[in-house]
């Protein structure tokens, strides 16, 4: 698809979104709140008030959704590169001769490059590889920020159940803070190009614009780490997101006392850390170096002003949708959590075109709403239509391959 149809497209689609808003004036939305609050009297009424609002976003999209579906064919589409399928059918997707064009467009998510992670399989750590007395300054893991007011946003479900949080409230959502002062570490140009070359294939840094990006560069401390260094503790207060350069981590969790399993390893292009900065919460996870590395820290203000809210956004709204994914429904919450950050929504009519069979793919396409329909070329060269997928079905990889629904 032309990028240019295809911004067409998306634009087309928010202003789907903006007529379902339109429904309720500000107004409205805030005496409605008010007589919640006065109703429901919490004790958190920044929380509240956090909750009510993701609330109203979820029954919006929910509405927009099914609107969609009884309208609109088409598909909702997810990139990602983690090789899932394996299948031997190659697809092609067509305008079927029954279909009914009916000139509306229809959503698609699309994943940008992976953040680099890969999830391995569970093992004890070996306590020896943790040198307690490493060069990496632990201090900062636990100083200061336990004064800035931050702030609670809702936790994903499951997450940091039972565990103490730490953080009292700030007053404004961190993008809408006047009084905020740019941190700015003054740095080379190859430090830059460094820094660039971290975050170019990460989710979390997609769609910055100018300034925010700059800010983001401009903020990043430069952190030697030397091998074994326990960049971040499980259980304590976190202040830094960090960014992989260079070297190998690997990421431990320990539950209700039991020792550490090791959940997921990180390298170059990686990133960690974001958990405790989003949620106020303490650390998660314990991560440790495996080699000498290099990580970009980026304080947890501008962290919180820049990535948090659409980091956080995106989680919660993909949170439900994954989760009914029979693909993915065997996935944790945090692994779900970070397919959603690299989710991007596509819309396509009815009609057209996803994938060409025997192209070579470097998406992974996941339906939220609409049909798409599957055809494969016969030895006789008939377009022969081989399946038909729906909300939660899924297709695409390296050969674009499909797999039929579970
Ligand atoms: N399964 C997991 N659960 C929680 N955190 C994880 C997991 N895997 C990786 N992490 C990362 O480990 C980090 C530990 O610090 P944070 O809690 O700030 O953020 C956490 C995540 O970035």
């Amino acid at each position: 698809m032309q990028l240019a149809s295809l911004a067409q497209r998306l634009m087309a689609s928010a202003f789907q979104f903006a007529a379902v808003e339109t429904t309720t004036s500000y107004s409205e939305i805030l005496e409605n709140l008010e007589r919640e609050i006065q109703r429901e009297r919490p004790s958190d009424v920044l929380q509240f008030c956090a909750d009510y609002f993701n609330g109203k976003l979820a029954e919006q999209r929910q509405r927009f959704l099914s609107q969609d579906s009884s309208d609109i064919s088409g598909v909702f589409s997810t990139k990602f590169r983690i090789m899932l399928l394996d299948g031997s059918s190659a697809f092609d997707f067509e305008r079927h001769p029954h279909a009914t064009s009916n000139g509306h467009t229809s959503p698609v998510f699309k994943f940008a490059p992976p953040s680099r992670s890969s999830i391995s399989s569970d093992f004890p750590m070996d306590q020896s590889e943790i040198d307690e007395d490493d060069e990496f300054d632990h201090d900062e893991e636990h100083d200061k920020f336990s004064t800035a007011a931050i702030p609670s946003m809702p936790p994903p479900s499951a997450y940091n159940r039972g565990r103490r949080t730490s953080v009292s409230a700030e007053s404004i959502a961190p993008s809408q803070n006047q009084d905020y002062v740019k941190t700015v570490i003054p740095k080379s140009d190859d430090q830059k190009q460094r820094i660039q070359a971290a975050i170019g294939n990460n989710f979390l840094f997609k769609n910055l614009d100018e300034e925010q990006y700059n800010d983001v560069i401009n903020a990043m401390a430069e952190k030697k780490v030397p091998k074994g260094t326990k960049v971040i503790e499980q259980g304590a207060v976190g202040d830094y997101f960090y960014a992989v350069e260079s070297g190998t981590f690997d990421c431990y969790i320990s539950k209700n006392g039991e020792a550490p399993i090791k959940v997921v390893s990180y390298e170059a292009g990686g990133s960690f850390g974001e958990l405790a900065l989003m949620y106020n919460a303490p650390r998660a996870a314990t991560i440790i170096a495996t080699s000498d590395a290099v990580l970009w820290a980026l304080d947890r203000v501008t962290f919180r002003r820049i990535l948090m809210e659409n980091t956080s956004r995106k989680r919660k709204m993909y949170e439900a949708f994954l989760g009914e994914v029979p693909l993915l429904r065997s996935l944790k919450p945090y692994e779900r959590h970070k397919i959603a950050d690299a989710l991007e929504s596509v819309y396509y009519e009815d009609g057209d075109i996803i994938v060409n069979e025997g192209d070579v793919g470097d998406s992974f396409y996941i339906i939220e709403s609409g049909e798409a329909r599957v055809f494969r070329t016969t030895p006789s060269g008939e377009q022969q239509e081989v399946n038909c997928l729906e909300r939660g079905g899924y297709f695409g990889g390296e050969y674009n391959t499909w797999c039929p629904q579970a």
